[in-house]
């Protein structure tokens, strides 16, 4: 773990349950390498990932058993690591590499911009090659300009110990915010191809493995069980998932089951299966099973699981990769601080609006008194920002340039429409945030969706969950995540109290956590929220220049249809505060308003 990250809280755990054929599983680490430096629960960091997988390879391996290790995209954007370098993920790329990886897929992150898809096509699609697997997304190379596969469309191989034979695939979801040199196919298209349908029909296979980044409840996967149900009606198949940043776990039939490990290396999933048949012959047991675990990403878990301690459980490389990251972090000044936040101001443990809501602070501090472009004078305005915009909570105590990075990775800048009517916004806010079916019968198929301007957890749960009993969950969060030193509580300050966590709910039901801990809130957030800066009068302006950030322009120009306000907004808008990013506004008001006492 990172020197400055705080120890593991002992809490109750379930184990493992290991078998024939073992996995574990990364996505959505969003450059969360080092781990969570304010949070005990998630403190280790990839060289403890690395010493956990080597020691995990050697105990199954003494019993005969094989293990590999899946990766599943959004490895960037969403942490000082990878975003505050020059260029940018030129230390993460190195401190990833190290990990053995088996198979290893893209997120849709990886390809919002060129230069992070093209670094993905120049160095990690080498790093890992052999491993790297795009079954639907083609590049065009940088130097010839030809539309290639980013890397292999599947392979197949067999495992070290007992030759179990594996198909492997490397899905993105029907992904349409890429960059122009990317080219996503959907996925339905996709498994319509004739290298698709050849390699489902290989006879020689134990097990079809499906890693992508694609939700484990997802129409993309249906599509593909399917397919391959279609042709080969009993062999099982293992899905990998991601996207969503949710731990979940769907089962497709008694041979079929996908995983998904959470995010920001909060989360390492674990995936047994029994019964499979091998090179040299068929299973003696009927059906496969498969068991699931979602372990907390620290060293009390990692020690527990492998029966080891801290004398005997790093490796070699494992602590030669923490190092690195502590070097990293180090040469990127992530330890810097910019101020002291006063309160926790969380994304979805309080309700909205709510003064420690990170959405209030923003709308009634930060955008309201950062946001002004010279060139508009003293003409009010309303500034729009989606909800999704930010990616994590804020903790009491120091804030420092992680903390900026880890709430606000996007380089997103502002655009803004001048003399738009105030009614006409707050109708395209009504639009926004409570009509979204009425605006998604609008929609023709080229259009993006509504859904993607809230934060992804959002997605995959609906519905809120409230805890009217948070007594113990609020009194440890303040004590224990957010304390003025922000350093945790040990285990004898908090012994007898079960330790705020996962709590996840599957098709396989209750039971997948590892560490057994109490429930957390969780609140819905709107798609977008406003701030009206209205310089001199207190009154509401008959019209504002309609600010937002550029994420939400062609959602907003869908909204503005519907609201009755013609204005084409890609020939209408102007940049608003050139060069500026929201990351940039939080960062100066933090630094003006938060002083550390
Ligand atoms: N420039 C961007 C990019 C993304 N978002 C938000 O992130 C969501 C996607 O996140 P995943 O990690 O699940 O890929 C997207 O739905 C947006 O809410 C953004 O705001 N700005």
């Amino acid at each position: 773990a990172q020197p400055s990250a705080p120890s593991p809280i002992s809490a109750p755990l379930r184990d493992l349950e290991l078998g024939q054929l073992n996995f574990l599983h990364t996505t959505d680490t969003h450059g969360w390498l080092a781990g969570h430096l304010q949070e005990p629960s998630y403190s280790a960091d990839w060289g403890d990932y690395i010493s956990f997988s080597e020691r995990m390879r050697e105990k199954v391996e003494a019993q005969g058993q094989d293990l590999l290790v899946i990766d599943t995209g959004d490895r960037v954007e969403g942490n000082g690591l990878y975003d505050s370098s020059e260029p940018k993920g030129v230390y993460l790329s190195e401190i990833l590499r190290h990990q053995h990886i088996d198979v290893i897929t893209s997120g849709n992150h990886e390809l919002y911009k060129q230069n992070t898809s093209e670094t993905e096509l120049l160095h990690t699609v080498p790093n890992f090659r052999g491993k790297y697997l795009a079954s639907n997304i083609d590049i065009y190379h940088p130097e010839t300009g030809e539309l290639v596969p980013l890397a292999p469309r599947y392979k197949k191989f067999t495992t070290d110990l007992q030759g179990i034979r594996i198909v492997a695939f490397g899905f993105l979801f029907d992904f349409t915010g890429n960059y122009n040199n990317t080219v996503v196919q959907r996925v339905e298209d996709t498994i319509k191809e004739d290298w698709f349908q050849e390699a489902i029909r290989d006879k020689e296979v134990d097990l079809f493995l499906v890693a992508g980044h694609v939700p484990a409840h997802s129409s993309e996967w249906r599509a593909i069980y399917k397919e391959i149900r279609g042709t080969r009606w009993d062999t099982p198949i293992q899905f990998f998932s991601g996207h969503q940043h949710i731990r979940d776990y769907a089962k497709y039939d008694s041979k079929a089951v996908a995983l998904a490990s959470g995010r920001f290396m909060e989360t390492i999933g674990f995936m047994s299966i029994d019964g499979l048949s091998t090179g040299s012959g068929p299973s003696k047991e009927s059906q496969p099973t498969f068991k699931r675990r979602y372990i907390d990403n620290n060293l009390f878990s990692f020690y527990h699981h492998t029966g080891l301690d801290a004398d005997t459980f790093p490796t070699k490389k494992g602590r030669k990769v923490s190092q690195l990251i502590a070097e990293s972090r180090t040469a990127l000044q992530l330890d810097q601080v910019h101020g002291c936040a006063p309160r926790d101001l969380w994304m979805s443990r309080v309700p909205y609006p709510n003064p420690n809501s990170i959405y209030t602070w923003l709308e009634t501090k930060v955008l309201i008194e950062t946001l002004k472009d010279e060139s508009r004078g003293e003409r009010p305005s309303v500034a729009i920002l989606n909800s999704g915009a930010i990616r994590f909570d804020i903790f009491k105590g120091v804030f420092t340039q992680d903390t900026t990075w880890t709430i606000s990775p996007f380089t997103n800048g502002f655009r803004y429409v001048k003399d738009v009517p105030y009614e006409k916004v707050q109708l395209i806010m009504e639009v926004l945030n409570k009509q979204t079916k009425i605006l998604s019968t609008l929609q023709d198929n080229t259009e993006p969706s509504l859904l993607p301007l809230v934060p992804p957890e959002q997605l995959a749960r609906p519905e809120e969950i409230i805890f009217d009993d948070d007594e113990l969950s609020e009194g440890w969060l303040t004590s224990n995540m957010g304390g003025s030193s922000q350093v945790p509580l040990s285990a004898s300050n908090i012994a007898g109290k079960i330790v705020p966590g996962y709590t996840t709910k599957d098709d396989a039901g209750d039971d997948g956590d590892d560490t057994i801990h109490a429930p957390i809130s969780f609140y819905k957030v709107p798609n977008c929220i406003q701030a009206l800066i209205s310089a001199n009068s207190s009154g509401v302006p008959e019209k504002v220049d309609l600010i937002y950030i550029e994420f939400v322009q062609p959602y907003l120009a869908l909204a503005a249809k519907f609201a009755g306000l013609e204005l084409d907004f890609v020939k209408e808008s102007d940049v608003y505060m050139p060069n500026i990013t929201l990351t940039d506004l939080i960062l100066d008001w933090v630094r003006k308003h938060w002083k550390c006492e």
